[in-house]
């Protein structure tokens, strides 16, 4: 009997080489920075009606900052601008917005764009879009260990309690219940490095790699990474 194919239920993606993309082109990096902003409504519709329930995209880790001022400024309006052209179509889509991170750390115009883009499309039920910002994997575990030594510091739990789910229930991704791990890892721009990105998570995760920079990665190879997804043969530490 054919093995069953594996169903994609959340997708995440690192969407590399904008800057690389834009030297290319003879532009300058933040015109890769917009392609890219541009690329993640087409994936986004694409990973929708593909019936993706979950599409996790990192858009800024906490180690950005130290990229030159002018650029992170230029990427801290990007929401502002992502929602200004894109929100009819994300709610006609039925796209439910969350954002992942540190938010109290961004700039109040970015805070507050993108608070009200997770206002505005809470009652969506279609797929949720997940944008990691000003997020970290690390911090977020070392914050989760140190609420749950104070649980057991104040005699709330004892050690033998902690588990595996207690952490998981701590970590940014609780929410999303059963598909809180990404099935599946693409990484564009030929990389192949996980960046601090959803490391406890990716635990079971199917990695792919994609030699295209961000904006030139299109439906079409969406489509084929979910072919090859579907056909693989995942083990989940089993032979
Ligand atoms: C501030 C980092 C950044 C960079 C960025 N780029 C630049 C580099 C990554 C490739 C995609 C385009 N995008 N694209 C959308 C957003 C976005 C983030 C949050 C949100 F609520 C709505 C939109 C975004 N954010």
């Amino acid at each position: 009997m054919a093995d069953k194919k594996n169903q994609l239920n959340h997708l995440a993606i690192i969407m590399d080489g904008n800057g690389r993309w834009a030297t290319k082109q003879g532009k300058p990096r933040i015109a890769g920075h917009y392609e890219g902003m541009n690329n993640v409504e087409r994936i986004t519709l694409a990973a929708n009606q593909l019936g993706i329930k979950v599409l996790s995209l990192y858009a800024f880790s906490t180690e950005n900052w130290g990229r030159p001022k002018e650029e992170v400024a230029y990427l801290m309006n990007l929401p502002v601008r992502f929602f200004d052209k894109f929100m009819p179509t994300l709610m006609k889509e039925n796209v439910k917005v969350n954002i992942m991170g540190y938010l109290n750390e961004l700039p109040s115009k970015t805070y507050d764009v993108v608070q009200r883009a997770m206002a505005e499309t809470a009652n969506n039920s279609g797929l949720i879009l997940n944008f990691a910002f000003n997020y970290g994997s690390r911090r977020e575990i070392t914050t989760a260990v140190k609420e749950i030594a104070t649980l057991v510091e104040t005699g709330s739990i004892t050690s033998d309690e902690i588990s595996e789910k207690m952490i998981s229930q701590r970590l940014m991704t609780a929410s999303f219940g059963k598909y809180s791990d990404p099935d599946l890892l693409i990484r564009t721009s030929g990389e192949q490095r996980i960046s601090n990105f959803m490391l406890w998570q990716l635990a079971y995760s199917e990695l792919a790699f994609s030699k295209k920079n961000w904006p030139d990665f299109t439906r079409e190879d969406l489509e084929k990474f979910v072919i090859d997804f579907q056909n693989r043969h995942r083990r989940f530490g089993k032979v």
